[in-house]
């Protein structure tokens, strides 16, 4: 898997709390311990909050490491944990329902969460992918700012460059608790999101068997 680091002119503003240095693969920029915890600090200050109160003292250098983790799939190309595949000589649908995949709105910075299911029917040559390296691709896409329809193609567009398959299926079922804890608040309220590629979207029967896989219960 390959993990974006840094060159020597590297601020140890930069190092995050282990002292691995991550780049953004999108926009060059690094993770920055230091900024981000001053920020959390900043925000705690703006909604009246004291930083300097027992319980607080931590949360900054706290908030900052989450989001390192949370925003993970930044820092490393999701596409290579796709590298691997084997010669299983299987033309027929391959699924792993029901993916648990946790991911942020990147309107509210709050949590969207559900499953993912991800199939597809390997090319013609018949090789595959370890199915764990499909609930990998979920989780670094999914560990991004994102929106659920963004998330969901990425998936699907992944597959499609990596395993050359006649056909991708992705479906993300999601609460966003943008939704559910402020705003319109309607927790319980549940999005569909899917991506359909090659023959999965030009066959309108394999679609759907595709899908009555995926969908029931
Ligand atoms: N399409 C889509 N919309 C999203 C997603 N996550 C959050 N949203 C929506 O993004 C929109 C942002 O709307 P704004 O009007 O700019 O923000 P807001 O005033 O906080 O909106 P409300 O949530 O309606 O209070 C909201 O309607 C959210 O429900 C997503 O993954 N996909
Ligand atoms: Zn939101």
């Amino acid at each position: 898997m390959s993990v974006n680091h840094l060159d020597s002119e590297t601020d140890s503003a930069s190092i995050g709390g282990d002292g691995e240095v991550l780049r953004s693969l999108e926009s060059g920029r690094v993770f920055d311990q230091a900024r981000a915890e001053a920020a959390v600090r900043e925000l705690l200050i703006a909604v009246g909050e004291d930083p300097e109160r027992e319980g607080l003292l931590d949360t900054p250098a706290r908030v900052a490491r989450a989001y390192r983790e949370m925003f993970a799939g930044l820092y490393t190309d999701p596409d290579s944990v796709l590298d691997k595949t084997f010669d299983e000589g299987h033309q027929e649908l391959v699924l792993v329902r029901d993916i648990p995949m946790y991911s942020t709105c990147e309107h509210h910075l709050v949590s969207f969460h559900g499953v993912a299911h991800v199939g597809y029917i390997p090319g013609r040559t018949g090789r595959v992918t370890g199915l764990s390296k499909l609930a990998r691709v979920v989780d670094l896409y999914a560990k991004r700012p994102q929106v659920q329809e963004r998330l969901t193609s990425q998936i699907a567009d992944a597959l499609v460059r990596k395993l050359d398959p006649v056909g991708v299926i992705v479906v993300v079922e999601a609460e966003h608790l943008c939704m559910a804890m402020r705003g319109i608040r309607k927790p319980g309220a549940s999005t569909t999101t899917s991506a359909v590629r090659g023959l999965l979207q030009s066959n309108s029967a394999s679609r759907a068997e595709a899908l009555d896989l995926i969908l029931r219960r």
